[in-house]
C-alpha cells in the first residue's frame, strides 16, 4: 500500500495549499495531510480560446495559482515553502467550460446547460516543489489533470430555482455542490468523486509515489520551466505590505533547478523479494537538511490520542452558538465573535483556529466563515442540524465518557459519579427539567432528521396503509415516511411528556395529518392498530426483560402480514463495526448493540419471519420482518 507513506513524505515538509477552496482543505485534511492555506491572488483570466482542450485550462490556471503563492512566500515574505500546490476545478459541457457562476442568473444558466446531461468534471492540479538557492526561487513543476462524468437528471425549472436560492451554487465550479444538496441531481457519477468536489486525491498520491519513488532515477520525468511564467494577471492587492512592484522584479528571475535531479531526498523504502514495500521510514530533515530517519508516522492513532481535543473544540463551538453566529453574519473577526458571545478574544481565537484546522470553519483575510458543513450540520436551525445531538454529547454523554475506566471497572453507567445522581433520579429529570427533556428531545430530532431518508426507503413500504412509529420521538422518522409515501398514516406512539412537546419540531410548527401524536408507554399501554409497526433507536437501550414485554406486545398487536420495521446500527458477526455502534455501547446502558444474526433471531423468537437486513451506510441500518401467517 503506498499511499499513506507517499503523504508520510509530505511530513517534514512545508506544505502550501495555494487554495482557498474550503473543499480541498477538507479532503487533504482528512487524509492527515499538514499544511498552510496561503489563498492565490491569481485572477481565473487566461483566454479560453486558446487551450485545445478544457483540461489544459485547468491545468495550466492551477498552476498559475501556484506559481503565484510561491514567488510570493518566496518574494514577500522570505519564506520560501518546499511545496506548493494549487488546483482548479472546472465543468466542460458542449464544449464550453463552466467555472463558478457570478450570480443567481449565470447559476441558471449553468445548471439548465447541465439538465438532462452527462457533462466532465476536469480538476488541473499543480504541485511545485521549491528550492531557495542564493536567494533565487527554483522550482520543479508537476501538473495533471483528473477527468470525472457527472451525468444530471432531468430536473425542473422549480427544483433548479430552489436550488440555487439555497446559495450552494455560488462558489461551486458549474454551479453545483456534489457533495451537498447538489447531490439530489446526479443521477450517476464515472470516476473519481472527491474530483467533481475540487481535488483528485487518488491521482494526486498516485503522482506523489511517481515522483518519490522513481521507478529508476534515469525515468524520472518532470516538466522543466526555463522562466516563471507571466504574472500579469496577478491581483494587484495589497494586504499592507510593501509591493506589488516586486512581483515585477520577481519575473523571470526565478529558474528551475536544471540538474535533472529531484531535491536531496533518499527513499527509504527496502523491498521483500516479492516486491512489497516492508519496514518503511519517513525521511526526516533536520534544520542543516541531513537526512535522518523516523518511525513511520501512527497517524491514526495520533489522531485517536488528539480525539478529545477535537471532539471539545466542536462541542464548545456550537455551545457558543458560533456557527449560528457566522451562519448569519460571516465572514467575522475573532475579537467581534468574541464581542457578540461574550467571550475572551485569545481564547475565542484559539478555538476559531482550532476549528478552522478541522476543517469546520473557513479562515481569510475577511475573518471566520462556516463551510458548507458547518452551515448544514453545525448551524442549529438547519433540516440536517446536529446541534441538538452535539449539545447532548458534550452535557451528557461526555461526563460519562470521563468516567469510562470506573464504568469498565464496575461494568456499570456511571450517572452517580457524573452528575452524583443514579440513573433513576436522571430518568425523573428527564420527565422534569424543560431544559434537559428539550435537549434530549433535539438530540433523537437531529439523528431521526439525518437517517430518516434511508430509513424510509431502505424497503419498499408502499404496500402499508398505517404505520405506528414506537418511541417516534419528535415525529422526523413519521414525516419522512408520509412525504415518501403519500398513502400511508403514521402515528407517533411516545410518552405523554414527549408528546407534550412536540409541536416545536413540526415541519410547520404544529401538528399536521397524516402524522398522529399518541401518548402513551409502549410497556404497559394498548399499542395503536397499524399494519406496520416501527422502532427506530429503541431496542439496543433496553435490557432483555423490558425488550420481551415490548415485543410480546407487538407480536400480539400486529395482524399475520403485518410486519416490524427495526431501525438500529447492525453491528458485523464479529461484532467490532461499525465503530460508531461498539462505541457507544461504552455508555454502558442495560440494553446493548446487536448483529444481523441476533436480530434476525430475536425476531423470530417473538413469532416474525421473513427478516430482512439492509445495511444503509448511513448511521442507522434497516431491518423489516413480518408477522408470521398462522398456516406457517
Ligand atoms: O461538486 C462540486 N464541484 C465544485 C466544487 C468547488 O468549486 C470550486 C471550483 O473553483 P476553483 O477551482 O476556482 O477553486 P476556488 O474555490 O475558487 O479556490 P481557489 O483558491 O483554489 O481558486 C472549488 O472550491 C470546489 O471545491 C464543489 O465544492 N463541489
Amino acid at each position: 500500500m503506498v499511499l499513506n507513506p507517499v503523504l508520510g513524505k509530505l511530513v517534514s515538509k512545508r506544505v502550501v495549499l495555494a487554495s482557498a477552496s474550503p473543499r480541498r482543505q477538507e479532503i487533504l485534511t482528512n487524509v492527515g495531510l499538514r499544511f498552510e492555506v496561503v489563498p492565490s491572488w491569481f485572477k481565473e483570466t487566461l483566454e479560453k480560446s486558446s487551450f485545445t482542450a478544457p483540461y489544459e485550462y485547468a491545468v495550466e490556471t492551477a498552476k498559475q495559482k501556484a506559481l503565484e503563492v510561491a514567488n510570493r512566500m518566496h518574494v514577500k515574505h522570505l519564506r520560501t515553502p518546499d511545496v506548493v500546490i494549487g488546483a482548479d476545478t472546472i465543468v466542460s459541457v458542449d464544449e464550453q467550460i463552466l467555472e463558478k457562476p457570478v450570480d443567481k442568473q449565470d447559476a441558471y444558466r449553468m445548471l439548465s446547460r447541465l439538465n438532462g446531461k452527462e457533462h466532465s468534471v476536469f480538476t488541473g492540479v499543480a504541485i511545485i516543489h521549491c528550492h531557495s538557492k542564493d536567494n533565487q526561487l527554483e522550482m520543479d513543476i508537476t501538473d495533471f489533470y483528473e477527468e470525472t462524468k457527472v451525468k444530471f437528471s432531468e430536473l425542473s425549472e422549480e427544483l433548479l430555482w430552489e436550488y440555487i436560492h439555497s446559495g450552494e451554487p455560488m462558489d461551486k465550479a458549474g454551479g453545483y455542490g456534489i457533495q451537498a444538496l447538489g447531490g439530489m441531481l446526479v443521477e450517476y457519477v464515472h470516476g473519481d468523486f472527491l474530483n467533481v468536489v475540487g481535488f483528485p486525491l487518488n491521482h494526486f498520491c498516485k503522482k506523489l509515489a511517481e515522483l518519490y519513488y522513481p521507478p529508476s532515477k534515469h525515468n524520472v520525468q518532470r516538466k522543466k520551466y526555463d522562466s516563471i511564467p507571466s504574472v500579469d494577471t496577478f491581483e494587484n492587492q495589497s494586504d499592507g505590505e510593501s509591493e506589488s512592484s516586486n512581483f515585477t522584479k520577481q519575473k523571470g528571475a526565478s529558474k528551475l533547478d536544471s540538474s535533472g535531479t529531484y531535491s536531496s531526498e533518499a527513499v527509504y523504502a527496502s523491498e521483500n523479494s516479492s516486491g512489497v514495500r516492508t519496514g518503511f521510514t519517513v525521511p526526516l530533515e533536520n534544520q542543516n537538511g541531513v537526512s535522518q530517519s523516523a518511525a513511520k508516522l501512527p497517524s491514526k492513532i495520533l489522531e485517536l490520542m488528539d480525539g478529545f481535543r477535537a471532539s471539545k473544540a466542536l462541542f464548545v463551538a456550537s455551545k457558543l452558538k458560533i456557527f449560528d453566529h457566522l451562519k448569519d453574519k460571516g465572514p467575522m473577526k475573532a475579537v467581534d465573535i468574541a464581542n457578540d458571545v461574550g467571550t475572551s478574544v485569545c481564547g475565542t481565537e484559539r478555538l476559531l483556529d482550532a476549528c478552522a484546522s478541522l476543517g469546520l470553519l473557513e479562515k481569510t483575510p475577511q475573518g471566520y466563515s462556516n463551510t458548507d458543513s458547518a452551515n448544514t450540520y453545525l448551524a442549529s436551525d438547519g433540516k440536517y442540524s446536529l446541534h441538538g445531538y452535539i449539545i447532548h454529547s458534550n452535557d451528557h454523554l461526555w461526563p460519562l465518557f470521563t468516567n469510562l475506566e470506573s464504568a469498565v471497572k464496575e461494568g456499570s453507567r456511571q450517572n452517580h459519579r457524573a452528575f452524583g445522581k443514579k440513573a433513576d433520579d436522571l430518568f425523573k429529570d428527564y420527565y422534569h427539567s424543560q431544559e434537559v427533556k428539550q435537549r434530549f428531545m433535539s438530540a433523537m430530532h437531529s439523528i431521526a432528521h439525518l437517517t430518516a431518508r434511508d430509513v424510509a426507503t431502505a424497503f419498499d413500504l408502499s404496500q402499508f396503509k398505517s404505520a405506528c412509529d414506537l418511541g417516534g420521538c419528535t415525529g422526523a422518522l413519521a414525516h419522512e415516511l408520509v412525504q415518501v409515501y403519500p398513502n400511508l398514516k403514521v402515528t407517533v406512539f411516545d410518552l405523554p411528556e414527549v408528546i407534550a412537546n412536540t409541536s416545536y419540531f413540526q415541519p410547520s410548527g404544529q401538528h399536521t395529518a397524516p402524522v398522529t401524536f399518541v401518548s402513551g408507554d409502549f410497556f404497559k399501554d394498548s399499542l395503536p392498530e397499524a399494519d406496520l409497526y416501527i422502532l427506530s433507536r429503541v431496542l439496543h437501550d433496553w435490557p432483555d426483560e423490558k425488550i420481551h414485554v415490548l415485543l410480546s406486545k407487538v407480536s400480539a398487536v400486529c395482524r399475520p402480514g403485518n410486519a416490524l420495521l427495526v431501525a438500529e446500527t447492525v453491528l458485523d458477526e464479529q461484532k467490532t463495526h461499525p465503530s460508531v455502534a461498539v462505541l457507544q455501547s461504552l455508555s454502558m446502558t442495560e440494553g446493548k448493540q446487536r448483529s444481523g444474526s441476533e436480530y434476525k433471531q430475536l425476531l423470530e423468537k417473538y413469532g416474525f419471519t421473513d427478516v430482512q437486513i439492509k445495511i444503509t451506510g448511513n448511521l442507522l441500518d434497516v431491518v423489516l420482518c413480518f408477522k408470521k401467517s398462522l398456516s406457517l
